[in-house]
């Protein structure tokens, strides 16, 4: 894949982000003022490679997204549309695919809920996919050992464990996902099962995935912990950009 390819990128938005709390649709809250979609959406258009952003709105959201779209200051040079998601992330992921013009022979899948995501993780994905990889994840290694057990009937009851894998050999995966456009789409089409990511689709068609360094504040809001971190980043970068 050339370097002439374009790139666009499908910001699945449109979950209710339950471990969060109560509240709006997770990718509509704020995150020191501003909503978290709108960082994610600011994240994507900050690489000069990427020149389009499909954003998978809450089911019945899609107007109001538009709005909070065209109410924030974005680049001009790149372009965006929104479609309502559906009642899984995969279905989301596949309402963005299914908008997307032709010209785009470069995806990147990229969860709202990762506003902080650097634009050197996102160029870093892309520039693998443009070398040849049809499949890219940012990962990280993993701090704390994994045990793999056999989930317990009840709540909070002991789970025996049934292996310690190897962490030295474990990643933890984030987003951007980048993708030769055809073999997501392929995968979107083909695998039916539940997948909690867009790579492990890829895996399943029996192609190559690969992982590029990812980054720290690329983490993704998932608990009112998440929040608390976030703003303190947030608050960081701003310290940082007044020196
Ligand atoms: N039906 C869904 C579910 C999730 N997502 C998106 O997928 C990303 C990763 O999902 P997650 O963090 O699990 O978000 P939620 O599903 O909102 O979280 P929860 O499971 O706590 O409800 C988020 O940007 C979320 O908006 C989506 O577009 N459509
Ligand atoms: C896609 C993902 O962010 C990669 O780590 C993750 O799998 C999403 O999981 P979630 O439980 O749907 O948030």
């Amino acid at each position: 894949m050339s370097s002439e390819s374009r790139t666009a990128v499908v910001i699945p938005a449109a979950g209710r982000g339950v471990r969060l709390g109560p509240g709006a649709p997770k990718a509509l809250r704020a995150l020191n003022g501003t909503p978290m979609l709108i960082h994610a959406v600011r994240a994507m258009a900050e690489s000069r490679a990427v020149s389009l952003v499909v954003v998978v709105a809450p089911p019945d959201g899609a107007a109001a997204v538009k709005t909070l779209l065209d109410d924030h200051a974005l680049p001009e040079r790149t372009d965006f549309l929104v479609v309502p998601g559906g009642e899984s992330r995969q279905e989301s992921v596949r309402a963005g695919l299914d908008a997307l013009p032709p010209g785009f022979d470069i995806v990147l899948v990229h969860d709202a809920a990762r506003p902080l995501v650097p634009v050197d993780t996102v160029d870093g994905v892309i520039e693998a996919v443009r070398d040849g990889a049809p499949a890219v994840v940012p990962a990280l290694p993993l701090s704390d050992t994994v045990k793999q057990v056999e989930p317990a009937a009840e709540q909070d009851a002991p789970e025996p464990v049934v292996a310690t894998p190897e962490r030295a050999r474990l990643r933890a995966v984030q987003t951007p996902q980048g993708f030769d456009r055809a073999t997501l789409v392929r995968a979107h089409e083909s695998v039916t099962g539940q997948v909690t990511d867009d790579a492990g689709m890829v895996e399943q068609l029996g192609l190559p995935v690969v992982c590029v360094p990812g980054h720290e504040e690329a983490f993704k809001v998932t608990r009112p912990l998440d929040l608390v971190l976030a703003e303190a980043v947030l608050a960081r970068r701003r310290a940082n950009d007044g020196f």
